[in-house]
């Protein structure tokens, strides 16, 4: 989340209270398949054109056996000798055929291609739009590796499927019928021994499919594991390094992959299997043809007139057209399951609603200039878990300076985070100027409140493309203003290429202290009417910390402000403070009425970090460990 972000919210949503983002594994094939086309509506484009090229294509590979068939019974074995004149016209029926097949396939291919690259294209476009919409508690607890997985990797999954898969299988079933329906014409009798070879195989294919969905289920969530696992030790590389802990790093890693593995050897063995019974089937229907074609022929032991040599070959090409699509039928099938199981994972994002309903245009406008705000009876628990705040039920003053202390844990960011609507109370309102924050428009609440984060998340980008995350449409000119309003234009010359400063990753080839800086001049570039700020609690050098500490007054100055603050320098000069104990707001008022009151839980703050002051800066204590 950048810095200066306020909050997002989807657009269209039902209130929910579970964090964990839709898995889609309850989904069925032909739901999945469903969902699959509304989400990517382009794959539903041309379809029926590339269902009749796919007709042209198998229709022609049935001519050639025919033709072989009528050359031989017709052509070269014609009663009154070789009919040259039809065996060449068979010649040229077939090699026409084969023209046919050859582009009617390649058009189909490329069709397929097409629409399945640019459905998934859309899909993974909505899958990474979504991510962004999903509510906070549950982009938190899914983990970014499984998160990036679905809508990498299963979603290539998908395309592989709906290229090479989808419509192939829909042509291959076709394939089988008309392959069905020729042999028929030619000998009922062969034709049943062709489908006995293959009956174990279909009956046995729900058997597999089910152990397949299973399998690949499992695999494509061993997917996601192994990329969370890699990529956590990459993003943490300082600690790992720093603690020397590379070899239990790794040992992770190798168990992920490890499992991994044996998830994708399980499913392979399916798959193997199923493929072999399929050769199998192949075999025996082919010597099955050879064998009861002869012993139907006039002199064989159940001789029929109608069995003739060009029957028997006819069959025996016939029979490849049989095999054929019915392989690449069950290999379709194995991979769908593989498919399937990645795209009900981008589904499940998709299917996942955002959890803060966004009234849009139907918001109440907010009015600009500085804010009151009001807790109405707030209470909030995370889900599954306990209250964390308690009857919260206060009013500040607009344009006031809030200063909101406690102890670790003690419910602070819960606050922040609903003042900013990352999340909605779980009982009573939070109101800016009298409007339940649930009725302001997000556009609106992005524009009036803003929240600057303990840790600004800084992008790979130049400092002025980071800066403009507050405003997007800001020139040169208005980040420098910023920078000059809060007295920062010096510090922003003095860099070696000022705006064009780079600042790596995370921000990582700035100090933590620059790095907050350039947090300040991004929430001053938004110019909210209401400022959250989670302090940094990093120590910089006292000549940054002073000019932060100017920074932070001047972007204050004219707004609502409300800090979460860790040092007392912080609450002294604020007009009022906020005294937060297990949830509870226990004490308010501004800071020396409040450290006047011995034997209050303020009065205590106060002691310790006065008592803390010849040790070490003026942080407020916020932890028990940290008191005298
Ligand atoms: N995402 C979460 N899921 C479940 N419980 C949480 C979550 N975030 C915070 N909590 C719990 O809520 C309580 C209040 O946490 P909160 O972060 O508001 O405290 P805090 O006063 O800001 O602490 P600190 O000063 O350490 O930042 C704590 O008991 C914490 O364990």
């Amino acid at each position: 989340m950048s810095a200066t972000t306020s909050t997002r919210a989807g657009s269209t949503a039902t209130p929910r209270t579970s964090t964990a983002l839709d898995t889609g594994e309850s989904l069925g094939a032909f739901t999945t398949i469903r969902l699959g086309m509304k989400h990517s509506p382009e794959l539903r484009e041309g379809l029926r054109g590339t269902f009749a090229l796919a007709v042209l294509a198998s229709g022609g590979e049935v001519v050639v056996p025919i033709a072989v068939q009528q050359t031989l019974d017709r052509g070269l074995g014609a009663d009154g000798g070789v009919d040259l004149g039809f065996t060449v016209l068979m010649g040229l029926l077939a090699a026409a055929a084969i023209v046919v097949t050859g582009v009617a396939s390649y058009l189909m291919t490329a069709r397929l291609f097409r629409a399945a690259e640019r459905g998934l294209a859309t899909l993974r476009t909505k899958a990474f739009r979504h991510v962004h919409d999903l509510p906070l508690l549950t982009q938190n607890t899914e983990r970014r590796g499984a998160l990036v997985a679905r809508v990498t990797s299963d979603v290539d999954q998908v395309s592989q499927f709906l290229v090479f898969g989808g419509l192939l299988f829909v042509v291959s079933v076709g394939q089988i019928a008309v392959a069905t329906v020729v042999m028929a014409v030619y000998s009922w009798q062969l034709t049943l021994v062709v489908w006995l070879a293959f009956a174990p195989l279909f009956l046995s294919l729900r058997y597999f499919q089910r152990k397949l969905t299973e399998a690949y289920g499992v695999v494509r969530r061993q997917v996601g594991a192994m990329l969370s696992a890699v990529s956590e030790p990459v993003v943490g590389a300082t600690v790992v390094r720093s603690y020397a802990v590379a070899d239990r790093t790794q040992a992770r890693i190798d168990e992920a992959i490890d499992r991994h593995k044996a998830a994708s050897f399980r499913a392979q063995g399916f798959t193997a299997f199923s493929f072999s019974l399929g050769g199998v089937s192949a075999g025996l229907a082919n010597a099955g043809v050879v064998v009861v074609g002869i012993l139907l022929m006039p002199d064989g032991w159940f001789g029929t007139d109608a069995m003739t040599l060009g029957t028997v070959i006819a069959f025996a090409f016939l029979v490849t057209l049989f095999v054929g699509p019915v392989q690449m039928g069950t290999q379709i099938l194995t991979d769908a399951q593989n498919a399937l199981a990645g795209w009900r994972r981008v589904i499940g994002i998709l299917e996942t609603p955002a959890d803060l309903t966004d009234p849009g245009a139907d918001g109440e406008p907010l009015p600009s200039g500085p804010i009151e705000v009001t807790f109405d009876h707030v209470g909030f628990a995370y889900p599954g878990g306990r209250p964390v705040l308690h009857d919260v039920d206060l009013t500040l003053a607009p344009g006031s300076r809030v200063a909101v202390v406690g102890e670790t844990g003690s419910g602070k960011s819960t606050i922040a985070k609903l003042l900013t609507r990352l999340m909605d109370p779980s009982e009573g309102r939070v109101l800016l100027d009298g409007v339940d924050l649930r009725h302001v428009s997000q556009a609106d609440l992005r524009r009036s409140v803003v929240l600057v984060p303990q840790e600004g998340f800084l992008f790979d980008d130049t400092l002025a493309a980071n800066v403009r995350y507050g405003r997007t449409d800001a020139d040169e000119a208005a980040i420098r203003a910023s920078a000059d309003a809060l007295g920062l234009g010096d510090w922003l010359a003095g860099l070696p290429r000022g705006l064009d400063t780079r600042v790596g990753q995370r921000g990582e080839s700035l100090s933590a202290g620059e790095r907050q800086l350039v947090a300040l001049i991004r929430a001053h570039l938004a110019d909210p009417d209401l400022l959250v700020l989670d302090e940094a609690t990093s120590a910089v050098d006292p000549a940054l910390e002073m000019r932060i500490g100017r920074a932070l007054e001047r972007l204050m100055r004219a707004r609502t402000s409300v800090t979460i603050a860790h040092r007392l320098s912080t609450a002294e000069a604020a007009d009022e403070v906020l005294v937060v104990d297990h949830g509870r707001v226990v004490q308010r008022g501004p800071h020396a009425e409040l450290a006047a009151r011995t034997g209050s839980v303020y009065a205590g703050l106060h002691a310790s970090w006065v008592a803390q002051q010849g040790r070490a800066t003026d942080r407020v204590p916020s932890g028990a460990g940290e008191q005298g």
